[in-house]
């Protein structure tokens, strides 16, 4: 039977609620052969991060040519990447292996509003990474600041979505998570527009969704759903993390990657 197999490349966080760890646990509670390239060790929790220490750029390429030489990955799904040279290498080899559906978190800032992308980076990020990815999942600021537009309403997400997809050439899942009294992510590609509808769930604890919104899709795509099958996937697979009411820490907490871890 072929096992499926999926990589994250990504920043460690030693909490376990985003990241490396987030990825991983995703991608195994979703039946698939999770395994990481990591970009950054960062020290933070729950309230927020404290420190980030990037590995060096030749040190990443090693680490992807032993996962690539060895074990062909299905799926890569990309989140922190600090600097423009992490990003170069990153694109040199996806490239250099033919990686396939590859999805991309172009994460710049932590839920607990730190930095996780340096300013200059963000040019790095568009040319190089947008253009290898099936599919790019921005959160509303970040969509803001790709598209220059200001988002307010799912007429504003449509038209920064519409903006970022055919400025970039990609597929762009945009996610709603940021705002207020809804939940509802929107697909944008070649023209077509999908909407997402998920039930929005009361709770601070939500560090980590959009990493584990996007390892779930690179896991179900590897597993060969569609890109539409797969999204719909992760949002039912995070609604239920949500839900379940796990509540750690003291700031905004980690999601239940299985029912039975709640405290409710
Ligand atoms: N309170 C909530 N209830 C239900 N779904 C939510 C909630 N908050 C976020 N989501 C969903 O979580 C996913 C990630 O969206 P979000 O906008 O939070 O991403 P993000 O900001 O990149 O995440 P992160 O906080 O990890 O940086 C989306 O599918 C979004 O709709
Ligand atoms: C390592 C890492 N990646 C992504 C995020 C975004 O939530 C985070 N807080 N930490």
């Amino acid at each position: 039977m072929k096992v499926h197999t999926a990589l994250s490349i990504a920043g460690s966080d030693c909490s376990g609620g985003a990241g490396i760890q987030a990825d991983l646990k995703t991608m195994t509670m979703q039946g698939v052969y999770a395994m990481s390239a990591i970009t950054a060790l960062t020290a933070q929790n729950t309230t927020g991060v404290r420190a980030i220490q990037e590995v060096s750029p030749e040190f990443l390429g090693q680490q992807l040519d032993a996962i690539f030489e060895d074990i062909t990955p299905d799926a890569v799904k990309i989140g922190m990447v600090a600097s423009g040279e992490l990003i170069h290498v990153i694109a040199e080899k996806l490239r250099q292996y033919g990686a396939v559906n590859v999805v991309l978190d172009p994460v710049m800032v932590a839920t607990s509003g730190a930095p996780l992308l340096k300013t200059d980076a963000v040019q790095a990020l568009t040319e190089e990474l947008f253009p290898l990815a099936l599919l790019v999942t921005p959160n509303i600021p970040e969509a803001e600041l790709l598209s220059g537009l200001t988002i307010h309403t799912e007429e504003d997400m449509l038209r920064a979505a519409e903006s970022i997809g055919n400025r970039y050439d990609c597929a762009v899942l945009l996610k709603g998570g940021h705002r207020v009294n809804e939940a509802n992510d929107l697909l944008y590609r070649q023209g077509t527009v999908q909407w997402f509808r998920g039930e929005r769930i009361w709770t601070e604890n939500t560090h980590g969704t959009g990493c584990t919104l996007s390892s779930t899709i690179a896991a179900n795509l590897a597993k060969g759903f569609s890109l539409a099958e797969s999204v719909e996937r992760a949002k039912a697979y995070l609604t239920g993390a949500l839900k379940a009411g796990l509540d750690l820490g003291k700031g905004s907490g980690p999601l239940a990657h299985f029912y039975g871890l709640t405290n409710a």
